[in-house]
């Protein structure tokens, strides 16, 4: 979120030593504070404005409008909200008198009314000069827009997710024997055995002045009603916690592109399972973490502490280099979310689902979160696929996230890539966001498109959608850096196994490595090759390399983009065309349906083979 005035976070200057101790509130054992304001932080959007606390004191004309233009600037930034700190500057102590306060809070007032922003009260300290005040301002938004952010929620298996999930968008709290979390589930088996098997979305709506729009009696959640009367949209990931769904897990924290994810851990069971697992997995893709322990009410005091204990140990261990925050007050909780926009802080909530203790804080939180990917108007749009539909009346839908860009009714963009490597002109026939139809999706915001005159079958998740003027291009061939995390044995050149990249997950084959033989720790650049289909992809992607409990991390480095050779018709080409064609007739009605073995064996020949792919060499062209 964009701030002004508000202390600024020193992280990247914290040294990660284990000796030191446990950090609690921001505070270390020499004194200093994570939360103090950095020595180099940056003045500039200050612009000697605000050098002095006694700013909104009573600023003349030119003053105003400056302030106006900053604010402007720091709400846009924020995509619709930021935090407005009164009564500190440059070199003044900080804090303001009681008088000076109420004449810089009555200007500050004036300007959020004048931009139909709503001003609400976060926080306020006592300082050496006075008293500092935090305001959030936020924007009223159309009732079809809201600003949206997404937390996918992991854990190791029973952590509490699904039921803290269905306490927070439901409003009733559980009963300890799973009451909320039956609200969530979506197939009968997870009824039954009570686990979470696929990726699910629940939503939670903050209204202007912060307070959830979700009610109690919303029973079957009406998404729309709480779209329209939400200022900002929460959407939950539920990925599943047992191992069996790890391939699930992975693709919703890859494909659903989420702006942080919730690391839930239960108090009594502490960090067991799949929790390290799923830790390492929002580390290795960049995804900011924070932690929340469940069921403290049932949990001995000395068993909580163990948990904790062993949860900053993690968090601090060299291989996470984490600051680890308890939020136990609403000071904390304004502090930790004003900057977790840093990889390197973790705030950690104790909850109970049951008793609904620290609950508030959480939410205070969630509410304070904004999200971090930045929207430029001027870029040309970029739609990652997460998954197809069929609709009755409507037609073929597309969802997914959009990265980049804009996306307007009646827009043509270029769909692919097809098993060709090809792409083709698509329209936007109708656009929904969490249910509710809008006419515009901007960069960052999940959406569903209805499109024109297109077969669910010819669309694939891992497909994109993107601007003509971004000249899109697949590849069979990619180079990646990647970090071994785990091996039983080594993995040499040929070894096969599932890659994710953004929301495509296509088996891919190691066809070289800069070493001969990769063991678990070892960093290598690696070249793959997907062996169904060509994909999208773009530099800096990060990726997930996986099979069984073999696991890979890395970053896309360079891309071999597959040339259509239009003009000619090449063998490879045939069958890939035959295989299509042999595909949609075993899909005639274009339902859901997996390949049948005839339709898989039809499939194969369609590849290229790999080392008719290498020897042309010219049809390479390295993007870099
Ligand atoms: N006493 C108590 N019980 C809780 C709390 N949170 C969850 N539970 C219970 O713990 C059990 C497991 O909770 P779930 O929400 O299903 O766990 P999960 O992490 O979603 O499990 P998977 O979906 O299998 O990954 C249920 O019986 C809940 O009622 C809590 O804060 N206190």
């Amino acid at each position: 979120m964009a701030v002004a005035n508000v202390r600024y976070s020193q992280f990247e200057s914290v040294e990660m030593d284990d000796d030191k101790p446990i950090l609690e509130n921001g505070d270390m054992e020499n004194g200093e504070n994570i939360f103090a304001p950095s020595d180099d932080m940056d003045m500039d959007m200050t612009n000697g404005s605000f050098a002095s606390k006694f700013n909104l004191v009573s600023p003349d004309n030119e003053q105003y409008e400056f302030i106006v233009d900053m604010i402007k600037e720091l709400v846009d930034e924020g995509q619709g909200e930021t935090i407005f700190e009164i009564g500190t500057g440059e070199g003044d102590a900080p804090g303001l008198k009681p008088e000076d306060l109420e004449a810089s809070v009555a200007t500050l007032k004036s300007i959020t009314e004048s931009m139909n922003l709503e001003c609400v009260q976060l926080r306020q300290k006592n300082a050496e000069g006075g008293l500092v005040v935090e305001y959030l301002l936020r924007r009223r938004v159309e009732t079809d827009d809201f600003m949206e952010l997404r937390v996918a929620v992991v854990g190791n298996v029973d952590a509490g997710k699904s039921t803290l999930l269905g306490v927070l968008t439901h409003g009733e709290l559980d009963n300890g024997r799973g009451v909320a979390r039956q609200k969530l589930f979506r197939h009968k088996h997870e009824m039954e055995s009570g686990r979470t098997s696929s990726v699910g979305n629940d939503i939670l709506g903050f209204d202007a002045v912060g307070k959830v729009v979700n009610k109690p009696d919303h029973g079957n959640l009406d998404w729309i009603k709480i779209c329209e009367q939400s200022s900002k949209i929460i959407t939950f990931i539920d990925l599943a916690g047992h191992e069996k769904y790890l391939k699930t897990t992975v693709f919703g924290m890859t494909g659903h592109a989420p702006d942080f994810a919730m690391l839930m851990v239960g108090a009594n069971a502490g960090v067991i399972g799949m929790t390290k697992e799923h830790l390492g997995l929002a580390l290795a893709l960049s995804v900011p973490v924070f932690v929340v322990v469940t069921k403290i009410d049932m949990c001995p005091a000395n068993v909580l502490q163990e948990t904790l204990k062993m949860l900053q140990r993690i968090l601090k261990s060299p291989g996470c280099r984490k600051i680890p925050v308890l939020v136990q007050n609403n000071d904390d909780v304004v502090c930790s979310a004003t900057n977790f926009t840093s990889e390197r802080m973790c705030p950690i909530f104790q909850v109970s689902n049951v008793t609904g203790e620290n609950l508030e804080l959480l939410k205070t939180f969630l509410n304070l979160l904004s999200t971090r990917s930045k929207y430029d108007s001027a870029e040309p749009p970029e739609f990652q696929i997460d998954d197809t539909f069929s609709v009755p009346g409507v037609g073929t839908v597309v969802s997914g996230t959009l990265l980049q860009g804009c996306i307007k009714l009646n827009d043509t963009l270029l769909l692919g890539p097809d098993a060709l490597g090809q792409f083709q002109n698509i329209v936007i026939k109708s656009i929904h966001r969490k249910r509710m139809p809008v006419r515009e999706v901007r960069g960052g915001q999940t959406a569903s498109f209805a499109l024109k005159r297109i077969k669910r079958s010819a669309i694939r998740k891992g497909m994109v959608m993107v601007s003509p003027k971004l000249d899109p291009k697949s590849c069979w061939e990619f180079e990646g850096e990647v970090l071994v995390l785990h091996h039983p044995t080594t993995i040499s050149v040929r070894y096969q196994a599932m890659v994710h990249v953004g929301s495509v997950r296509q088996t891919a084959t190691i066809l070289s490595m800069s070493k001969q033989h990769l063991r678990t720790g070892d960093k290598a650049i690696v070249r793959f090759r997907f062996i169904k289909n060509p994909e999208y992809l773009k530099i800096d992607m990060k990726m997930v390399f996986r099979e069984g409990r073999t696991k890979a991390v890395g970053t896309v480095t360079k891309l071999f983009p597959h040339i259509c050779a239009t003009a000619q018709n090449t063998r490879q080409q045939r069958a890939a065309k035959k295989a299509q064609e042999a595909n949609h007739m075993l899909n005639p009605q274009n339902e859901p349906q997996k390949p049948s073995k005839k339709g898989r064996r039809t499939r194969k020949p369609s590849l290229p083979p790999f080392e008719e792919t290498i020897q042309s060499k010219e049809s390479e062209v390295t993007v870099t």
